[in-house]
């Protein structure tokens, strides 16, 4: 039954305004963007914003971000009795998404989890949108080879989403799998895996403040419903447009809130793993300054894992430093031409390797000085073997010299936002490609 605009729970002023500009039902501004709501009723962005609430809501909203109705597009009714052993299995049934690091993935039990939030922090230039486009690729790797064959959505607010670098690791990640193939099916998925297919499963959109990504956020659970393929939700990052025009800390606090709810009950309800970056910050504790998490420490509880990538003088390190069912524990990696990939192992100190958690095949770590792209190694006696709940099979080289194929022709098929024609672009500052000089 069609939800009229005169009984739901908006304030009188916007539902007359809403009246005013012809609307009558809630379903009729379904699909709208919150600019064309303000353009028509008259409203303003934060209005739109609760008017986009109501209609995802069902107009059960009783104002703010988490005031009832629906979150994330799951229902907030009585919750649905589960007993533990129903839970557990559910939890194991879960799939991961690895990251082509194999020694962070094993630490991980086998990589990023979906249904999970993962927050990904750290300095400029340690690689968190890295990771984020190695993840947007490997999310797709076909299940024949271990992967999801899975698409994603990637929610651009800095501008870092750099097409030509989603390319090179989208051609890496395509030979490597090509050089794995073993039987028919592998064969048969080959034939439509590719640099071009990749892109075309990646949907990208790019908001400029938080307003955008807060709009954003509410049309995501139905996209996400007519997408069941989706398994992968990036948004790189969400330190960047909350760290803009606060003038009142409570308004982002709250904002903040709803908005770790909605990605709690989006991952669940859609089964999809929500990767969000976040940016560092320096705080003051005992006249010593230290680099933490920006956004505060309430933000701080919502992402179910926490990694922090840094810099260690010449080697970067990830370290686990939040999660419910993982010990901490540090890793190296590198970022190479291909992509995120474990440490060139020659210049790692034993003491920096921890193996404890060998959950996850050790297939992903190939001794670096192994040139020949499709060795494999005698020790690893299933590289290509497919464990549906092992989803390293396919990583077995962090060093494979062919960076990618790039298809010039090209053009961002995944993209969804009219507005973002230049997707790949960064700001002046960003021109080299996203190399940085990391000092
Ligand atoms: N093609 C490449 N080959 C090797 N390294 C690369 C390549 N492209 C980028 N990098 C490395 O990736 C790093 C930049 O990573 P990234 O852009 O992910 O940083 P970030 O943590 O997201 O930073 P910011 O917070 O500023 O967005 C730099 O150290 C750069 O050297």
């Amino acid at each position: 039954m069609k939800m009229q605009i005169s009984s739901c729970s908006l304030s009188p002023a916007v539902k007359s305004r809403l009246t005013a500009a012809g609307f009558h039902f809630l379903s009729e501004l379904r699909g709208l963007s919150p600019s064309h709501i303000c353009a028509e009723a008259g409203v303003s962005q934060q209005e739109a914003l609760q008017v986009l609430q109501a209609v995802r809501g069902g107009a059960s909203m009783r104002g703010g971000t988490s005031g009832g109705g629906e979150v994330g597009g799951a229902s907030v009714g009585p919750p649905p009795s589960l007993t533990a052993l129903q839970l557990l299995q559910e939890e194991q049934s879960q799939r991961s998404i690895f990251s082509f690091c194999s020694q962070l993935d094993a630490t991980l039990g086998g990589g990023l989890p979906v249904g999970k939030t993962t927050e990904i922090c750290g300095a400029p230039g340690t690689g968190k949108t890295q990771l984020c486009l190695q993840l947007a690729v490997d999310v797709q790797v076909p299940v024949c080879f271990g992967g999801l064959g899975g698409q994603v959505v990637v929610v651009d607010t800095e501008g870092s989403f750099l097409l030509q670098r989603v390319q090179d690791i989208a051609g890496a990640v395509v030979k490597h799998c090509s050089l794995l193939v073993e039987d028919d099916e592998q064969r048969v998925a080959m034939t439509t895996f590719s640099v071009e297919t990749i892109l075309s499963n990646i949907f990208l959109v790019r908001c400029h403040d938080y307003v955008e990504l807060l709009a954003e956020l509410h049309l995501l659970p139905d996209f996400l419903s007519e997408h069941p393929r989706a398994r992968l939700l990036v948004i790189d990052s969400v330190a960047f447009p909350f760290r803009l025009h606060f003038d009142e800390l409570s308004q982002r606090t709250r904002l903040l809130n709803g908005l770790a709810q909605q990605l709690i009950a989006m991952a669940t309800s859609h089964n999809v793993a929500m990767v969000i970056t976040n940016q560092m910050t320096t705080r003051l504790r005992g006249g010593q300054s230290q680099l933490v998490p920006a956004l505060g420490e309430s933000w701080g509880h919502a992402p179910t894992i926490r990694l922090l990538l840094q810099w260690a003088g010449t080697q970067r390190l990830a370290t686990i430093f939040k999660s419910p069912g993982h010990p901490g524990a540090t890793v190296q990696y590198q970022i190479t031409s291909d992509g995120f990939r474990d440490a060139d192992q020659s210049e790692q100190p034993p003491s920096k390797r921890p193996r404890t958690h060998t959950v996850q095949s050790a297939a992903g770590q190939k001794d670096s000085n192994q040139s020949a792209a499709g060795q494999r190694d005698s020790n690893q006696s299933a590289a290509g073997q497919r464990d549906s709940n092992q989803s390293a099979a396919v990583q077995r080289d962090g060093n494979q010299s062919a960076a990618g194929q790039r298809d010039s022709n090209q053009s961002a098929a995944g993209q969804r936002d009219s507005n973002q024609s230049a997707a790949g672009q960064r700001d002046g500052n960003q021109s080299a490609a996203g190399q940085r000089e990391c000092s």
